[in-house]
């Protein structure tokens, strides 16, 4: 079999246009524009660069942008400061803190003090907590976002065997929930995990994400399966490449995402989207 390729890029655009629809229809009615603040603090490149694609995100759509970037010093009593009045101002629906902060900053610390009603990027233990509960509130983009893709493959998540691979707080266990929400049979296999090649061999729905290039091997996964790589590692020769050998995986796989244009775009699309719906949520 050969993989048909599961366009990330395509599947945010058709994403982005129906909320600049629903934008258009709110201020066409009077009402004010969603508005999402976007905090950073020091100056990582990456960061900035991920920052500046959100707020071209907001603008495309129609959503305020209210950038805040912040010296690499900034004390963490004044990052909690600037949270506070975040969450107190009425026009603000979504307050983002791009990760990672500085050493000096207890990002849980941060996370946890924005206001569950604005935490659209789903990350404050009150909507982890909902989303355990399946009762989401706002849920995590990334793992949101690969829903959305598996929707559009039609195949039915339910019944299904799905391997989660990585464990990370704002992907691995997230998207384990949100498989679990959508009632496949899921395994979520971490470092210790003794024979991943054969765990991996079982899923008819595979999602990675390790952060360690090609991680994955192509000869693991079974024939006709869903590859989902939520990995983006840069290599020394500059390219940009997931967690799963692609060109191998793609040989066995009935759907693959691929990197760059895959799960990237699809976490910016879901950012969005979880902001409309803040806004929505707030209003009387
Ligand atoms: N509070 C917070 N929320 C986040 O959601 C968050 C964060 N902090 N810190 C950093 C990570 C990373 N992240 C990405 C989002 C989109 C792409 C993306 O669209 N990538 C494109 C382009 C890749 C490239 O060329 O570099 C692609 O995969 O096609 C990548 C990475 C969000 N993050």
């Amino acid at each position: 079999m050969t993989a048909q390729i599961l366009d990330g890029k395509a599947i945010s655009a058709d994403i982005r246009a129906d909320l600049t629809q629903q934008v258009a229809s709110l201020t066409a009615q009077g009402q004010r524009a969603p508005c999402l603040a976007v905090v950073l603090v020091g100056d990582d490149p990456a960061s900035h660069v991920y920052v500046r694609n959100k707020e071209r995100a907001c603008e495309q759509i129609g959503i305020r942008s209210l950038p805040h970037r912040l010296d690499s010093a900034t004390a963490e009593t004044d990052l909690i400061e600037l949270i506070d009045t975040l969450n107190e101002a009425e026009d603000v629906d979504g307050i983002l803190v791009q990760l990672p902060l500085p050493a000096h900053i207890d990002a849980d610390r941060i996370l946890g003090r924005i206001s569950p009603a604005k935490d659209v990027d789903g990350f404050h233990p009150s909507n982890i907590g909902r989303l355990l509960q399946r009762r989401p509130g706002l849920r995590p983009c990334t793992p949101y976002g690969v829903i959305k893709m598996l929707e559009r493959t039609n195949t039915a998540v339910a019944g299904k065997r799905a391997v989660v691979v990585g464990a990370s707080n704002i992907v691995g266990r997230p998207m384990a929930m949100e498989l679990l929400l959508a009632n496949a049979t899921v395994t979520i296999c971490n470092s210790k995990t003794r024979d991943l090649a054969e765990e991996v061999g079982r899923a008819e729905i595979v999602v990675a994400g390790i952060g360690k290039p090609e991680f994955v091997r192509g000869d693991w996964i079974a024939e006709g399966a869903v590859v989902i790589d939520v990995g983006i590692n840069r290599l020394d020769d500059g390219r940009l490449v997931g967690d799963v050998e692609f060109e191998a995986a793609a040989q066995r796989a009935s759907w693959i995402t691929p990197v760059p244009g895959g799960v990237g775009p699809m976490t910016i699309a879901m950012l969005m989207h979880n902001t409309v719906e803040a806004y929505r949520a707030r209003q009387v």
